[in-house]
C-alpha cells in the first residue's frame, strides 16, 4: 500500500508525522506511528467541520463567562466540572508554576447525573453541542482502537472482547481548554501545560492554535526533540506559518508548515479538510509493554495569546485490568526496539497488573497542585 501523507519535520528532523486516513489506513503506516512517534493525524473521520466549529465556539463562550459563574460549575471532585487557571500542575519536576489554562471536564461516558452544565439560559446550545461532539468522538476513538489492534497483528476486537477493556463503557472525557494569553518560558518553566503523558487509552485533540509540542525520539531512549505540532485547521481555512526557534543551540525544532499535510491529505486545491490530532496513552503503552508508545507532549504558549483546545480522553473500564497482552509477554523494549526478556518483568511484561481505576486515580491525584509528578 502507498505511504500515507505525511507531515514533513524541519531542520534535518529526518522522519515524518503521519496522516492516517479512516477511509482507507494503511496498518504498517499506524503501527509505525504508534510504535515510533505515539502521535499521528486523522483525516478522514467524517466529523461534520460544522460541528467541529460549533464545539470550538462553545468553548470560547464558556471560558468568556464570569469567573464566578465558571467556579459555580465546579464538579463534586477533580474529574467532572471547572478548574480554575492555578489548580493543576502535571510536571513537578520542571514546572515552576501551575498550567496557565482554566478547564472545564464533561465526564460524559458512563453518563453521570454529577456532571455540572451551565444553565441553558447562560449558555443555550453548550449541552447538545457537546454532547454531539463526545458522541462523535467516541466512535472515530473505537474505529482508530480497533486499527491499533489489528496494526499489531491482533484480531480488531480483542481489547473490546477478550480484555473486556470497554465492558460496559470505556470511561472517556471531552475536555475544555482555555489557555490564559500568558507567555510560557521554557527556561523558567512556566508552560501552558507542562510535559506530561496521557493516562488513558487515546486522545483526540481540537485545535486551531499553536503551541503543542511533542518530544519525538524516533530512536527511543532518553532526551529527544521538542517538535511543534501544526493545529487541526488554522483560522478560517488559512495555513499556519512556520515557526522556528532560532536560539542558539536550541533543541526544539519547528515543525514545517501542517497546510502542506492538510492539502496533500485533501488534494491539490480542494479546501483544507479538519484533521485530528490523535495520541496514544499509558494503558495502550502498558498493555503492549511499552511497544506502542504513550509519548510526552506539553504546550508552550510562545506568543502569549488565548489559546483553546478541546482533548477528547478515551480511557477503559474501571474495572477492566491492565496486564501485558500475549503478543508482548516476555518481550522487553529498549530504546523503543523489541528485544528479548531480561528475566526480571512480572507477568510476563514491566509492569505488574493494574486496575484501569486505580492507575486514572493515580494520575488523576498527582495532576493537582501540591502533588508530585515525575516523567
Ligand atoms: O491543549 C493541548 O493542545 C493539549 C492538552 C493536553 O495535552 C492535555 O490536556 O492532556
Ligand atoms: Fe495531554
Amino acid at each position: 500500500m502507498a505511504p500515507s501523507p505525511q507531515v514533513p519535520l524541519a531542520d534535518g528532523i529526518t522522519s515524518s508525522f503521519p496522516v492516517i486516513d479512516l477511509t482507507q489506513p494503511s496498518l504498517s503506516n499506524l503501527r509505525e506511528a504508534c510504535k515510533t512517534y505515539g502521535f499521528f493525524y486523522i483525516k478522514g473521520h467524517g466529523v461534520k467541520p460544522s460541528l467541529l466549529q460549533a464545539a470550538l465556539r462553545q468553548c470560547r463562550a464558556f471560558f468568556a463567562l464570569p469567573l464566578p459563574q465558571k467556579q459555580a460549575l465546579a464538579g463534586c471532585d477533580h474529574s467532572q466540572g471547572y478548574q480554575a487557571l492555578g489548580t493543576e500542575k502535571l510536571n513537578h519536576k520542571e514546572q515552576t508554576q501551575p498550567c496557565t489554562q482554566e478547564g472545564f471536564r464533561l465526564l460524559l461516558t458512563p453518563p453521570s447525573s454529577d456532571q455540572p452544565w451551565p444553565a441553558p439560559s447562560l449558555l443555550h446550545d453548550f449541552r447538545p453541542v457537546l454532547e454531539e461532539y463526545h458522541a462523535a468522538m467516541e466512535s472515530v476513538a473505537h474505529r482508530v482502537l480497533r486499527l491499533i489492534v489489528s496494526s499489531i497483528g491482533m484480531p480488531p476486537d480483542y481489547l473490546h472482547d477478550e480484555i473486556h477493556a470497554f465492558h460496559p463503557q470505556a470511561a472517556a472525557t471531552t475536555r475544555l481548554l482555555h489557555y490564559a494569553p500568558i507567555p510560557s518560558s521554557v527556561e523558567d518553566g512556566v508552560f501552558g501545560c507542562g510535559a506530561h503523558t496521557d493516562w488513558g487509552c487515546l486522545t483526540l485533540l481540537l485545535t486551531e492554535d499553536e503551541g503543542l509540542e511533542v518530544l519525538c525520539r524516533p530512536e527511543g531512549g532518553e532526551g529527544g526533540t521538542w517538535v511543534r505540532v501544526p493545529p487541526c485547521q488554522s483560522p478560517g481555512g488559512e495555513r499556519g506559518k512556520v515557526k522556528r526557534d532560532s536560539r542558539p543551540g536550541s533543541r526544539e525544532k519547528a515543525w514545517s508548515d501542517g497546510s502542506q499535510a492538510r492539502t496533500e491529505a485533501c488534494g491539490q486545491g480542494v479546501k483544507s479538510e479538519w484533521l485530528l490530532i490523535c495520541n496514544l496513552g499509558d494503558l495502550l503503552q502498558r498493555w503492549t509493554n511499552d511497544f506502542l508508545r504513550s509519548t510526552p507532549h506539553r504546550v508552550v504558549n510562545r506568543e502569549g495569546k488565548d489559546r483553546f483546545s478541546i482533548p477528547f480522553f478515551f480511557s477503559a473500564s474501571p474495572t477492566a485490568v491492565v496486564e501485558c497482552l500475549p503478543p508482548f509477554r516476555g518481550i522487553g523494549s529498549k530504546n523503543g526496539v523489541r528485544e528479548e526478556d531480561d528475566g526480571k518483568s512480572r507477568g510476563g511484561g514491566k509492569y505488574p497488573p493494574i486496575l484501569v481505576s486505580e492507575y486514572v486515580a493515580e494520575r488523576l491525584r498527582t495532576a493537582t497542585v501540591g502533588r508530585r509528578l515525575e516523567i
